[in-house]
């Protein structure tokens, strides 16, 4: 569904990603995996247009789109939930949600009803300020947000940062739901390895802007941990 090939990209002078590879089945979870400042948000904000491609190839349903804006490619399908989440504070819950519609196109989004299926909380402080809510709140404020423009590859940041572990469990619940029950393909971000596991089909980990394993999530052994992710 998404392949990413030899991606190089970075900041200004700096190049954060040498020749990044990676590919979303259609249908699957596959988590990104990496230490603190390999460059996995960077690989994100790429994917979604945020950051310019400077050498490579991304390919959505095998079309490339590395020339793309943003908001073409969330018209074709890409959905993201940025780290920290970027809810506005000051905006009530329904008017955070509802903006995910303008985002896509829409000139006066409704939300659709079975969208509180996945967030029956939700529904009980459409009224409340964004900015009130707790992370665990914030978090699946932000998944209904990018709903709204009924994407098919979800793409979250450190879904489960700063939440509550009984939250971290609802998280995951909610995207396995969307998952199997919408085929919704996921590229997630993730810290937290048990979750990872628990979560995802497929994982990549990169390390200083490389891909350095990748594989079906079962093949995610203690040694490929002890390599690429445990700090040395
Ligand atoms: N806006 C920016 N301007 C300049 N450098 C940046 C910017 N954002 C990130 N970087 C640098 O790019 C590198 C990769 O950052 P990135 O956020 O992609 O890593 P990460 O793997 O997501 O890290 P973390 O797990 O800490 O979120 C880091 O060295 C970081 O300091």
């Amino acid at each position: 569904m998404l392949d990413i090939e030899g991606l190089v990209t970075g900041y200004g002078s700096t190049t954060v990603l040498r020749g990044a590879d990676l590919s979303v089945g259609r249908g699957e979870v596959t988590c990104l995996l990496g230490r603190n400042g390999v460059g996995k948000t960077t690989v994100l904000r790429a994917a979604m247009g945020l950051l310019p491609t400077w050498k490579g190839v991304l390919r959505w349903e095998g079309t490339p789109i590395s020339a793309l804006p943003t908001h073409r490619r969330a018209r074709l399908g890409f959905g993201f939930v940025p780290q920290g989440r970027e809810i506005l504070p000051q905006l009530t819950v329904e008017e955070n949600i509802r903006i995910g519609g303008f985002a896509s196109g829409e000139r006066d989004p409704e939300i659709p009803p079975e969208l509180f299926d996945y967030f029956p909380d939700l529904k009980k402080m459409l009224r409340r300020r964004g900015g009130n809510l707790s992370g665990g709140q914030q978090q699946q404020l932000a998944i209904a947000r990018a709903l709204m423009g009924r994407p098919k590859l979800l793409i979250l940041d450190e879904p489960t940062e700063g939440i509550q572990p009984n939250l971290v469990a609802l998280i995951r619940s909610v995207v396995t739901a969307l998952n199997r029950e919408r085929g919704l393909s996921v590229l997630l971000v993730e810290q937290k390895i048990g979750f990872a596991r628990k979560i995802g089909h497929a994982y990549t980990i990169l390390d200083r802007g490389q891909v350095v394993a990748d594989g079906r999530m079962e093949s995610l052994d203690d040694s490929v941990i002890r390599a690429h992710l445990e700090v040395s």
